[in-house]
């Protein structure tokens, strides 16, 4: 078995829980708040952001050109994304760069923003990309699960996780392509770069369901330092 196949069988109990998690059951029934959407796109963009140092972290350590351009497409589009992203809906949510970079990064965005930062050490493309590939993959894999469900046809929940996205899907998507990287890069790693390679998707994995978790509660670090110093929402968190 390849790393990869053995990676997504691993990884599948992950998906099924974010399946399951009250804020993407909540995108199908069009039933969250608009403080929960508000939480979820304000720290998501600082998310994305924090890819683009992820992203060029892959560019310079490839190992082949073929690679580099391979990761230099996909910044490409992440940069574009963010573009487009930051100039929709101005009246609601003023997400310009100047108020972006105003926006407190809350506690499970850092942990799961470190998580990925701290790979990029290691120089190495195995070590790096399963910590940014699984996001991109739990995405695409929500998306197909959406597809399938009777979801209410109103906006902001209809576009939501409907990854139409071409260029993620197929053999010649993103996704494939990046568990095609991991396997030839596995084949010169050791047995324990191979396992830390695994353990850094899943990780990633369970930190997507964190960040459901943290915009349906709508958790921050002011929560967080009310419940350490007063006592106060202990069960929630
Ligand atoms: C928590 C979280 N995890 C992963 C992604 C990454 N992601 C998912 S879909 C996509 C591209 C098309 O929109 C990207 C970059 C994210 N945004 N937020």
């Amino acid at each position: 078995m390849s790393l990869s196949q053995d990676i997504l069988f691993d990884a599948q109990p992950y998906l099924i829980a974010n399946e399951k998690h009250p804020f993407v059951q909540g995108i199908i029934s069009g039933q969250l708040t608009s403080g929960q959407l508000r939480y979820y796109d304000e720290q998501d963009i600082a998310f994305e952001y924090n890819e683009v140092a992820v992203i060029n972290a892959l560019i310079n350590y490839s190992t082949s050109t073929e690679q580099a351009l391979l990761f230099q497409k996909r910044q490409d589009m992440q940069l574009t994304m963010l573009r487009d992203w930051l100039k929709r809906e101005p009246e609601s949510m003023p997400h310009d760069w100047e108020t972006l970079k105003q926006t407190p990064i809350q506690p499970i965005n850092q942990v799961y923003r470190q998580h990925m930062a701290a790979t990029i050490q290691t120089h190495s493309v195995l070590q790096i990309l399963p910590s940014f590939a699984a996001g991109e993959w739990m995405y695409v894999e929500l998306g197909k699960f959406m597809a399938k469900q009777t979801r209410v046809q109103k906006e902001p929940f209809q576009s939501f996780l409907s990854m139409s996205g071409d260029a993620f899907l197929g053999p010649n998507g993103y996704i494939q392509q990046f568990f095609n990287i991991i396997d030839h890069e596995a084949e010169s790693a050791t047995a324990r770069e191979q396992e830390q390679a695994k353990q850094t998707f899943l990780k990633s994995c369970l930190l997507e369901w964190y960040f459901w978790d943290a915009a349906y509660k709508e958790i921050t670090w002011d929560n967080w330092k009310a419940v350490a110093l007063e006592g106060k929402g202990g069960p929630m968190i």
